[in-house]
């Protein structure tokens, strides 16, 4: 027997009263991009806004480690096709999620390579949920992408369901994705410095709501006949994922995934956003 293997070692250690430093476990965290945050508000999936996220997720790989959920498909098919139908039917929006999907995953792959991170792409449908056969499928291989250092890129599969086209849901799938992997922290990326209270909107001094956790409260801020030119359920499809998180336990953050360095900002509490305690 080698007298250096593992066992060997430990006895050795314990003999002599020494302790092997254990790895750190790594906080787990959730991101959801919004077409807007990808977008930069433009027309264009923006690979400055990738790199941005990329280069946060680099600095903080050795504590954190990152699953994300993003949409976009729509809006990057929309730079490259001009489909022959009215691009607001929902087939037609389908047939540009799976024209457009390929290319985001491309960007995120080429972007995060030259940052020396590995993603990987995983597309889910609500049903994934209903089923415990599913579920387990699920965390067994995030599992295996994280303990690998793999960012799984999660998008809904909208060939199959249409619930994110229609209604915003990825920020529900966010939600459901992030109590099904029992994550630390939920973050949702929007273009707004989190949920502001209604009365300043209108008066055009938007005022962060910072910290809460009575979701009826912040349900009544939110105004639901309002959205962003590339966003799909408004603010009131965040606050809905959030009631999921707060359930399941879980802390949800809702930033402005527009600043530059938004995920950094936040954790050092630099900026202002609102935070939804469980
Ligand atoms: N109380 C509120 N505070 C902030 N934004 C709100 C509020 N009520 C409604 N909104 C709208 O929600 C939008 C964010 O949701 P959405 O357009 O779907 O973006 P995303 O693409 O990031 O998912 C904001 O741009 C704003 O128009
Ligand atoms: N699966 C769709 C996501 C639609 C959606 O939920 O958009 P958003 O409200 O911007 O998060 C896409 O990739 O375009």
């Amino acid at each position: 027997m080698d007298k250096y293997d593992k066992n060997n070692l430990n006895k050795i250690l314990e003999h002599n009263n020494i302790e092997m430093e254990k790895p750190k476990k790594k906080k787990r965290i959730l991101l959801k991009l919004g077409s807007n945050t990808l977008t930069r508000e433009t027309d264009q999936i923006s690979r400055g806004k990738i790199e941005d996220i990329g280069r946060q997720i680099a600095a903080l790989k050795d504590d954190y480690e990152f699953v994300l959920i993003s949409s976009g498909a729509v809006a990057v098919a929309k730079q490259f096709v001009n489909l022959e139908r009215s691009g607001e039917n929902i087939d037609v929006k389908q047939a540009l999620a799976s024209i457009g999907q390929p290319h985001l995953m491309r960007i995120f792959q080429e972007s995060f390579r030259e940052l020396g991170l590995l993603t990987s792409q995983i597309l889910l449908s609500p049903n994934d949920f209903g089923r415990d056969d599913s579920k387990k499928n699920i965390i067994n291989t995030m599992n295996v992408l994280l303990e690998n250092d793999y960012i799984p890129i999660i998008n809904e599969n909208d060939t199959s369901s249409t619930e994110a086209i229609q209604f915003g849901d990825n920020d529900n799938l966010a939600a459901q994705t992030a109590a099904l992997l029992d994550v630390d922290l939920f973050i949702i990326a929007t273009n707004t410095h989190g949920v502001y209270k209604k009365g300043s909107i209108s008066a055009e001094t938007p005022e962060t709501i910072r910290k809460v956790s009575d979701i009826d409260e912040l349900k009544k801020e939110v105004m639901s006949e309002t959205k962003s030119a590339h966003g799909t359920g408004g603010m009131e499809s965040k606050v809905s994922a959030a009631e999921i998180t707060q359930k399941a336990k879980i802390e949800t953050w809702i930033v402005n995934g527009l600043d530059e360095n938004f995920i950094l900002n936040a954790i050092n509490d630099e900026v202002h956003f609102t935070k939804i305690h469980h």
